[in-house]
């Protein structure tokens, strides 16, 4: 029995590289949408958010010494060109998708229209919001945080890099501890970096729980989304 009817998924673009040095690794987005669809069969309304660093961080050299709101609407197109790849994904394996972007790129994605969304989240297809905000100086984090608020998801689950919140970065500390249940003031006092005050703060002040939990643990999304022990919460 999920412990969530809707979710928000965010699904970090940086692991989406596999073992490549960026891009798109085909094995990885195949496993992740398994993932995906095993949480869709247990009845669970999913919407994602996809980062862009797996695409972005690849040409960010060429964007030293940019405007950074060009470079930001640079990362923001990789984000739709993930969500399109994870969509396409979804489809091939039986899932219904659909992509809303936050951009206005009509020939490419349906622009986001909230009620359309929910309607789609009814219908029990998986909706990709991509383009982040659609605003720069933010990150996809900060659109998982906003999407999740707006379309009534129950809780945000991260799925990164790492198997939840340190007391530091634990690739640059390996003295590091893992909090099982963290406040968000308590993480935005520590500044704990995994993910950014913005997106902790919206969450805080709409009382949106986030869980973090690695997205390279098999299972580890089902055993979220059942309510199993895994990963971080950090709650209001
Ligand atoms: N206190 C902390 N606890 C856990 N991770 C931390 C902490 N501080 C920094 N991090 C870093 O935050 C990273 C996860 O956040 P980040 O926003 O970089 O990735 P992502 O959102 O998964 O990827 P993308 O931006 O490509 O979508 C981890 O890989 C980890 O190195
Ligand atoms: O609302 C947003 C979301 C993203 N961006 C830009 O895109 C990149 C990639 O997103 P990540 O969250 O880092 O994966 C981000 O670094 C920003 O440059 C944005 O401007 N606004």
């Amino acid at each position: 029995m999920p412990a969530y009817k809707r979710i928000l998924l965010k699904l970090s673009g940086e692991a989406l590289m596999g073992d490549d040095a960026f891009g798109i690794n085909r094995a990885t987005i195949v496993r992740m949408v398994e993932e995906i669809a095993e949480v869709t069969r247990l009845g669970v309304e999913v919407a994602i958010v996809i980062g862009g660093g797996n695409i972005f961080r690849g040409v960010a050299g060429g964007s030293v010494g940019m405007d950074r709101a060009t470079a930001d609407y640079m990362g923001m197109l990789a984000t739709v060109m993930n969500s399109l790849a994870l969509a396409d994904t979804m489809e091939k394996a039986g899932l219904v998708a659909r992509v809303m972007s936050a951009i206005a790129i009509e020939q490419v994605v349906e622009p986001y229209v909230r009620p359309k969304a929910l309607q789609y989240l009814e219908e029990g297809k998986v909706v990709v919001f991509a383009a982040g905000t659609g605003n720069p100086f933010f990150t996809t984090d900060t659109a998982a945080a906003l999407r999740g608020a707006e379309i009534g998801a129950e809780i945000v689950l991260k799925a990164t890099k790492v198997d939840g919140v340190y007391s530091a970065d634990p690739n640059k500390d390996p003295s590091a501890t893992r909090y099982t249940t963290i406040s968000f003031d308590e993480a935005m006092a520590k500044n704990l970096q995994v993910m950014d005050a913005t997106a902790f703060a919206l969450c805080r002040d709409q009382k949106l729980p986030v869980k973090v939990f690695s997205i390279f643990k098999p299972g580890a999304l089902r055993n979220v989304v059942l309510g199993g022990d895994e990963g971080t919460l950090v709650h209001v």
